[in-house]
């Protein structure tokens, strides 16, 4: 199993993006370059967000190009996690199933099961509201481990969270990831979490995504574009 991008061609206004690589399924991918590179591009392309101008999109050779969003084997994770504030920690989560929320007995138990995963027994009942902002991101975290699909996508996911919470989230993650066999490509703008995430890293830069290269050696010796910006 495998994601390939073949040959792809990937417009928006201005900005081209090119892309031609294969991820094997299981991996954890950090996705780096500089602002306005073209790594929400890219997401958005896997996503079904955004349709390319040329080249395929394959998972596991199943060309999946011309699926919608909901009917790809993706679920994303943005930045903002978009929890709905009137509704419950448990609707949040279930939502992920079904919009209308009408759950079956065994939907709601992959709710409670998922949102124990996450450690947050016992709080089906609060709003968003009155959860921290690490249980916040915990809760979009259930909602998208409840969705069980093969690749997972995250932009940003913890940046707004302090240094501690976000080590801690990733570390969540990884071990969900190890679990579920998930293919995971995450965007990020901080080498430590790439390092500590990501075995392997895409570099976006000059209007192409290179192919995955070990994460530490890529940091320990950037390209002179990426030693730019990372400063
Ligand atoms: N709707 C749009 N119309 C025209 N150009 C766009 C549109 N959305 C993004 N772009 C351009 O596409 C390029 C890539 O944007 P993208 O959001 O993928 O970059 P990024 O690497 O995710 O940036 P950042 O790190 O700042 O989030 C940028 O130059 C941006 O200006």
């Amino acid at each position: 199993m495998s994601l390939t991008l073949e040959s792809i061609l990937i417009r928006q206004g201005e900005f081209a993006l090119a892309a031609d690589l294969t991820l094997p399924a299981g991996g954890r991918f950090a996705v780096i370059g500089a602002s306005g590179s073209g790594k929400s591009t890219l997401l958005s392309l896997i996503g079904g967000f955004l349709a390319p101008e040329a080249g395929r999109v394959l998972w596991s050779g199943r060309d999946i190009t011309a699926l919608p969003p909901g009917q790809r084997p993706v679920s994303t994770l943005f930045q903002s996690h978009n929890l709905f504030p009137h509704l419950t920690v448990a609707q949040n989560v279930g939502m992920g199933l079904r919009a209308d929320l009408r759950l079956d007995a065994a939907q709601k138990a992959r709710v409670t099961a998922s949102l124990a995963e996450v450690g947050l027994e016992g709080m089906e009942a609060r709003r968003p509201a009155a959860l921290s902002g690490g249980q916040q991101s915990r809760v979009a975290l259930a909602r998208v481990l409840l969705r069980d699909r093969d690749i997972l996508l995250l932009d940003e996911p913890f940046s707004a969270l302090g240094p501690a919470l976000k080590s801690e989230m990733l570390a969540l993650l990884a071990r969900i990831a190890e679990r579920t066999g998930a293919t995971v490509l995450m965007v990020t703008h901080d080498p430590a979490d790439a390092r500590a995430f990501a075995p392997e890293t895409l570099l976006v830069e000059a209007g192409r995504v290179h192919p995955p290269q070990p994460t530490a050696a890529l940091l320990d010796n950037p390209p002179p574009g990426l030693r730019a910006y990372l400063g």
